[in-house]
């Protein structure tokens, strides 16, 4: 997600003492009805072998069918077999930890507000500040075409280019075959929009959540779902929750060795038509270690547009999304603060009754 530009959006009106709440201390800021569980329910959430599509056609079809029903229930999935090494994933998360490890004047030379910046630095984490809803410091860095942006990432861990670039690659290549099952599993084949997505945009958000004294009275990200096509994630320890469309209940994403999480963003929920639905979802903290996690958002290029398919439109099932592009989604977030709830996908629904 692309954010910080808010520390105080929500306020507590009366102090919990005064409304006969116990104590909870005065500089967190986020309402009861936000505040997360330290008892979370565990989701059940569908864990893809990849290797399977390599199979054979019956086996492959299998995969497709297990995609289908993931992408309509919950926007999530996971995956294992996806061919990236153990040792890619570990360097990335080291590379990664040993980024925010490095002294402050160091990381701000990245710092900015400018959503439309290809790298940026960023943390709700500052000296001094009295009032606390996310904890959370993020980098972020373009990362294809790679040569094109690489010279523009942090050389300090001094392989943190090799190593998160090599992160990097690989996962756009994952994301591209993952595209193809996606498209595949739409009835829409598996080369619908493969080759704009190669060529399209991969956003690395970076996202370091510090052990918080208080994990329940805070959170690291709030409540959303991702603009991109598809958010492919990498975590070191549990911590991101999804909202579970059955019953609309949070629900912790459990940690699975060298698996990757797949988010499915607004845009293919716009392809799809709403056939999918991209995952709301939040990052949760925790009092005794520091999470990373890298989350690799994959779009079509700047400017393009993502429309509906049109082979997914028709009389009795109308288009109902309008088109937009990564640009559009950086421009509505300048003006809109997603801590307060605001919505790109909300913005992009026609009204049914039009
Ligand atoms: O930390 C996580 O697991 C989630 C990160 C995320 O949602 C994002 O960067 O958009
Ligand atoms: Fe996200």
């Amino acid at each position: 997600m692309d954010d910080e530009k808010s520390s105080t959006s929500f306020s507590m009106g009366k102090s919990a003492q005064e409304r006969g709440l116990p104590y909870v201390p005065e500089c967190y800021v986020i309402p009861t009805s936000h505040r997360p569980s330290l008892t979370p329910d565990v989701a059940t959430v569908p864990t893809i072998d990849f290797g399977r599509l390599k199979q054979g056609p019956d086996e492959r079809e299998l995969v497709i069918e297990e995609i289908r029903t993931a992408c309509r229930q919950l926007g999530f999935f996971q995956i294992v077999n996806h061919g990236i090494s153990q040792t890619v994933l570990d360097e990335a998360l080291l590379s990664a930890s040993e980024f925010f490890n490095l002294p402050g004047s160091e990381k701000a030379k990245f710092m900015s507000n400018d959503v439309h910046n290809p790298v940026r630095y960023g943390t709700s984490l500052k000296d001094g500040l009295d009032t606390i809803q996310f904890w959370r410091a993020f980098l972020k860095h373009y990362a294809h075409p790679l040569a094109d942006w690489i010279k523009y990432w942090p050389n300090n861990p001094s392989n943190y280019r090799e190593t998160m670039g090599k992160y990097s690659s690989e996962v756009k290549k994952l994301n591209t075959e993952i595209t193809e099952v996606i498209t595949e599993s739409l009835g829409i084949g598996p080369n619908y929009i493969s080759k704009k997505m190669e060529d399209g945009m991969q956003v690395i958000t970076v996202n370091c959540y510090p052990p918080c004294p208080n994990p329940e009275f805070a959170l690291g990200l709030p409540p959303h779902s991702d603009y991109s096509c598809l958010t492919i994630v990498l975590q070191s320890c549990p911590g991101l929750e999804i909202m579970h469309t059955g019953d609309s209940k949070w629900k912790q994403v459990p940690q699975l060795h060298g698996a990757l999480q797949v988010h499915v963003g607004d845009h293919f929920e716009v392809l799809s038509n709403g056939l999918y639905k991209s995952v709301v979802h939040r990052a949760t903290l925790n009092s005794d270690k520091t999470r990373i996690s890298i989350a690799s958002l994959h779009s079509l290029r700047l400017e393009e547009k993502m429309g509906t398919a049109k082979e997914l439109v028709s009389e009795e099932n109308p288009g109902r999304y309008k088109e937009s592009s990564f640009k559009d989604f950086l421009n509505f977030l300048a003006n809109n603060d997603l801590a307060e709830g605001k919505s790109f996908i909300n913005t992009l629904k026609v009204d049914e009754k039009q």
